[in-house]
């Protein structure tokens, strides 16, 4: 019997042929393409410092938590391990609870939870549910893959509610971007687990890799809503703003938010 840690002993193989392209990297394309996951921290960071300034300890451990993604998502496509497999759904289960603990707005506590000191209660509520998920992950990591995904429905859900009480063009046009690479994303992530032969008969089994790629650029928009959205509720003596580094009219642009005087917009 193979151990947890021997390569292949992962449930899943991606569609991309196994040590095509290197005698030690698994599937080669679906490991590099984790850089996305490696440049998307320090951009946030960087580029949302005015807000980080503000919540030092949720941007760093959210952060810290999508670098610790990357890097296990490496190591699962490097070896197709079962632990790496286990590894990188941990720590996407993870980020998710985390930053649902911290920016879970608390209009959408659910009606019966008791609404005196509801963050403390929400962020163990959210741990518990966190740690059951966890014990499962081990029965049918398989299966869980598809559970994450459908938190992202839940996500734009989210994202639709508020958008109905908001003006502001520059919100409206960002969410609509992310859900685009959203889109892009898991129809990615969609076909290379169900169309497989199709692409090898074509001899292009690379969407697994595109998926990190597109995903990445989707989170890339998620994060500045989730903290436009956090300086409009719970920081009311700064007014938020949508901006795009280097500057709006480049081509090529990355989504932040800046930090001005008081007023509200939505
Ligand atoms: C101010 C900051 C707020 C940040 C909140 C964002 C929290 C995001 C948390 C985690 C996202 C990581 C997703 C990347 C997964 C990469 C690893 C990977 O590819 N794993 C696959 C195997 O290699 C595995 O099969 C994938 C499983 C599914 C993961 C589903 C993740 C859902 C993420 C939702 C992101 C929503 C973006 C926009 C939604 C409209
Ligand atoms: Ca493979
Ligand atoms: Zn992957």
């Amino acid at each position: 019997m193979p151990s947890i840690f021997s390569y292949q002993s992962a449930e899943v193989d991606w569609c991309e042929g196994n040590f095509e392209r290197s005698t030690v990297i698994a599937e080669y394309y679906n490991t590099i393409s984790n850089v996305s996951f490696f440049a998307l921290s320090p951009a946030l960071l960087y580029l949302n410092r005015q807000y980080r300034q503000q919540r030092a300890l949720p941007m760093y451990i959210v952060s810290g938590l999508l670098l610790c993604v990357g890097v296990f998502s490496t190591y699962f496509h490097m070896t197709l391990s079962y632990v790496g497999q286990l590894l990188d759904e941990l720590s996407i289960l993870w980020t998710l609870a985390v930053a649902y603990s911290f920016w879970y707005p608390r209009i959408y506590f659910p009606r019966w939870f008791p609404l005196s000191g509801n963050e403390k209660q929400f962020f163990w509520l959210s741990g518990v549910t966190t740690v059951i998920s966890t014990l499962m992950s081990f029965i049918k990591p398989a299966f869980n893959a598809y559970v994450l995904n459908c938190i992202a429905f839940h996500l734009l859900y989210l994202t639709w509610r508020e958008l109905k009480k908001c003006n502001d063009k520059r919100v409206h046009r960002m969410a609509a971007v992310m859900v685009l690479w959203w889109v892009l994303a898991i129809s990615s992530w969609i076909s290379d687990r169900w169309l497989c032969g199709l692409w090898q008969a074509i001899n292009f089994p690379y969407f697994h890799s595109f998926w990190h790629v597109l995903i990445a650029m989707s989170l890339l928009y998620c994060c500045p809503l989730v903290i436009y959205f956090d300086v409009h509720y719970e920081m009311p003596s700064f007014k938020p703003k949508l901006e795009y580094w280097p500057s709006d009219s480049w081509p090529v642009v990355v989504p932040y938010v800046a930090l001005e005087e008081p007023h509200k917009q939505c």
